[in-house]
């Protein structure tokens, strides 16, 4: 659970009503999400209960918000299915909260699927084909702040901290996705705006239905392979062992690909990126674990089950 910081209700009433979303009934910590301050926020207007989420943004800062902000709305009137951040009487979608940048984003209906079925992976991977065409005439830019660049700085500082073993895969690896973003077939993916960190608990279902994805502050401009990548990682995997999960990950790429074809760079770079999603995921875990922040509700998510994943991945290389 992660609250950094503590909202009074009089702070959050006042910004509803500076948003015209109607006076505050109810306010509540969430449990879960480890990057920002995250509230449930119910707000009634006309004699309605409309349910909200008012998050203060911990680590991102005013400049870099409203890339992701805006990529919400450009999607939300798309028809995908995201949070609508909510403006203020000026059009403004990104807001200040005891002094930190915050938002207020409509409530999604449903609840997360943690052992999704490959009737939910087909679901996830039509939307996300989906959201990846919609964000083709998005015309901010801003790169994945968790891409490359930041694994070559992170991993440095994480090594420390690590067993012989592990520092050898993590060295081995982050050399290898260097070399591989150097080359032509990398530079011929696909980009556009991607999640970067759609998990399972980045998206919710009403039964079957998929009902929407949220969560998008880990998003940027990045090829959309690797998005598929890091779902795949996640939906797509059996948990304990970390081990890919065949019939999970066909239903995933089979809709996504009945919406946009993967191209024949993205077929040969599969593997590759199929790794890059694990490295990703464990450098983080593993930064969050060993050098962690100040919270009044933070469980940390464990680093060994990626580095589980990469072993698989690197071990057993899949392309559909
Ligand atoms: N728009 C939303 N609709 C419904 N629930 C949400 C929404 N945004 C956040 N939540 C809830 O808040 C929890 C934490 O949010 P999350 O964005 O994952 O936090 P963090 O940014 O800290 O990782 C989610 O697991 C979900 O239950
Ligand atoms: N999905 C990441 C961590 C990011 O946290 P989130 O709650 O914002 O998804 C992981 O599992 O390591």
């Amino acid at each position: 659970m992660a609250v950094f910081t503590e909202v009074s209700f009089e702070e959050a009433q006042k910004l509803m009503r500076r948003l015209r979303l109607g006076e505050l009934q109810d306010l509540r910590g969430i449990e879960g999400g480890i990057e920002n301050t995250n509230y449930f926020a119910s707000a009634e207007q006309d004699g309605v209960l409309n349910h909200y989420v008012l998050t203060l943004f911990e680590r991102l800062s005013a400049q870099q918000l409203p890339f992701y902000l805006y990529l919400m709305k450009h999607l939300a009137q798309a028809g995908i299915p995201v949070p609508d951040p909510q403006g203020d009487p000026n059009g403004d979608v990104l807001h200040t909260v005891c002094g930190k940048p915050a938002a207020v984003v409509n409530r999604l209906a449903g609840k997360s699927q943690l052992a999704p079925e490959p009737v939910h992976c087909a679901a996830l991977g039509d939307m996300l084909a989906r959201m990846h065409l919609a964000g083709r005439d998005y015309d901010r830019e801003q790169p994945n702040l968790r891409g490359l660049p930041w694994w070559n700085e992170t991993v440095p500082v994480v090594l420390p901290h690590l067993a012989a073993e592990q520092a050898d895969l993590l060295r081995a690896e982050l050399a290898f996705q260097n070399h591989t973003a150097s080359g032509s077939d990398y530079a011929a993916l696909p980009r556009g705006p991607v999640h970067a960190d759609l998990f399972r608990d980045n998206a919710m279902f009403e039964g079957e239905r998929l009902t929407g994805f949220f969560d998008f502050y880990f998003a940027g401009v990045d090829t959309w392979l690797f998005d598929v990548a890091v779902c795949l990682n996640d939906w797509c995997i059996d948990w304990p062992t970390g081990r890919h999960d065949d019939a999970k990950a066909r239903a995933l790429v089979q809709a996504y690909e009945a919406v946009r074809p993967f191209t024949a760079a993205e077929r040969a770079l599969f593997p590759a990126l199929l790794r890059a999603g694990a490295l990703r995921f464990w450098i983080s875990r593993l930064w969050d674990f060993h050098l962690p922040r100040e919270a009044s509700m933070l469980k940390p998510h464990d680093p060994t089950h990626f580095e589980r994943v990469l072993r698989d991945r690197v071990q057993r290389p899949w392309r559909p």
